[in-house]
């Protein structure tokens, strides 16, 4: 029964618990309430029956002994004007009948009594009860030395049969069942109504708990349960998980934030140089490969240049690698501060920075980089007291006709610069290099 009744939702298991006692118990309480109005009317009826015979028996002895036609018709009519009286016969002491009037009484008694105090018989007809009882002759005293009369048996000199019809009764009966009918429904109507309501009243926050944790579980962090309960504690639920829920969707929200956050740096990580702030070689990569494709499409004009430093190494030598950070950080500024905005700035290496210029001519992209040389070498470095300048090697190379792929104009501005360097630095080399004669010397 519990096992079967678990299947069903809490909802409906509280209207089963509420609700089905409630019917059983009124449908109970109906039935026995019917059934004692219907015996108590019953009783009564049979009560009024065996009174009228008794009555009536005495009554009719000298009638019947003297055989007055007139007033045994009299007295039958008296009788028929009772209530529910549907039938009305006097027999004599042979059960032959000597007067009848109405219904259910026969011609002759089936069994008439032959001795006083035979009971009063009750026999039930179809919608008629009919009662019969002996009249008996009470002796006359006399005078007292008259023989003990009453060690005599009186003599049964008639009978009398009063027949009662059930239709009152019935009428009655049903009177009372459809009054005990009406008072069940109204009974069991506010019954339920009651269970439904208290049964809705647990059933439906606790239903919409249930709903809001699955859409929990489910990933949806902003499921909510509506205040809806009446009970205190179903109300403090309903607010512990509302708080519960949001405190989970506030810490998802933080964790979420974190992770952009965190994702962000980290793309941004994997594209730049920590130190200067700029754009690293792999950034560099997939950038020059854009300008390529962007010149391949609409024929701009792509500059490249390799900025090696040149000795740098005396800085760190001299004041350590943290005054040499310091110098590559001011000096990826300057790269960057001179450039136009349009213009990208990456390091590429330890102290090897590239720049990519677009919508560049010959003639300026040349100026720019020698103004860049210019810049590096005249900007002063202080450390520790000490000044330092260092310059700059410049490789420039231009996307033309016969430098059409990315990892060519690198390597032709990768050329450059060794050939800048090699040419005894701080100056710019251009792609395609100038032709060095056989033998001649090349710097260290
Ligand atoms: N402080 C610092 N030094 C670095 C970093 N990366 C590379 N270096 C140093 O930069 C120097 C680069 O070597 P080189 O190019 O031969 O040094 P250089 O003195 O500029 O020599 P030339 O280019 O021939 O003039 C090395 O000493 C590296 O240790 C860095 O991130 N910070």
């Amino acid at each position: 029964m519990i096992a079967a009744l678990s299947r069903y939702s809490l909802r409906r298991q509280m209207l089963l618990v509420l609700g089905l006692p409630s019917v059983v118990f009124v449908l109970c309480i109906a039935a026995l309430f019917a059934y004692q109005s219907s015996r108590a009317l019953d009783q009564a009826l049979l009560e009024r029956g065996r009174a009228m015979v008794r009555f009536l028996a005495p009554a009719a002895e000298y009638v019947l002994v003297s055989g007055n036609r007139e007033a045994l018709g009299a007295l039958m009519a008296r009788v028929q004007v009772q209530p529910d009286v549907v039938g009305v016969g006097f027999y004599d002491a042979g059960g032959d009948a000597l007067a009848t009037l109405g219904e259910g009484v026969s011609p002759r008694l089936a069994a008439p009594s032959r001795a006083e105090g035979d009971e009063i018989r009750v026999d039930l007809a179809d919608g008629a009860i009919g009662f019969e009882a002996p009249v008996v002759a009470v002796p006359a005293t006399v005078d007292d030395y008259a023989e003990d009369s009453s060690s005599k048996t009186a003599p049964v000199v008639g009978h009398v049969r009063v027949v009662l019809g059930t239709a009152r009764l019935d009428a009655e009966k049903r009177g009372v069942f459809l009054t005990v009918s009406l008072l069940v429904l109204g009974v069991l109507a506010t019954a339920m109504a009651i269970a439904v309501r208290l049964a809705g009243s647990v059933g439906e926050p606790v239903a919409a708990l249930v709903d809001a944790v699955g859409r929990m579980a489910d990933g949806d962090l902003a499921a909510r349960v509506p205040a809806r309960a009446r009970n205190g504690e179903l109300k403090a639920l309903e607010a512990g998980f509302n708080a519960m829920a949001e405190a989970i969707a506030e810490n998802q929200r933080t964790l979420q934030a974190r992770i952009d956050e965190a994702t962000v740096q980290l793309a941004w990580q994997a594209r730049h140089d920590p130190l200067t702030g700029l754009a690293n070689r792999r950034a560099f990569e997939e950038r020059i490969e854009q300008a390529v494709r962007a010149h391949r499409r609409s024929g701009d004009q792509i500059t490249l240049f390799y900025i090696d430093l040149d000795h740098f190494k005396v800085v760190n030598d001299s004041c350590g690698h943290a005054a040499g950070d310091r110098l590559l950080s001011e000096l990826g500024a300057l790269l960057k501060g001179r450039l136009r905005s349009e213009d990208e700035v990456f390091r590429i290496g330890g102290d090897e920075f590239a720049a990519i210029l677009r919508g560049c001519g010959r003639e300026d992209a040349r100026r720019i980089a020698e103004g860049l040389c210019a810049a590096i070498a005249a900007h002063a470095f202080e450390s520790d007291g000490r000044a330092f300048r260092v310059g700059a090697s410049i490789g420039l190379a231009r996307m033309d006709p016969d430098l059409q792929e990315a990892d060519a104009l690198m390597i032709a501005a990768d050329q450059a610069c060794y050939a800048a360097k090699h040419g005894g630095r701080g100056h710019v080399v251009e792609y395609p290099l100038p032709f060095v004669a056989p033998g001649s010397a090349r710097p260290g």
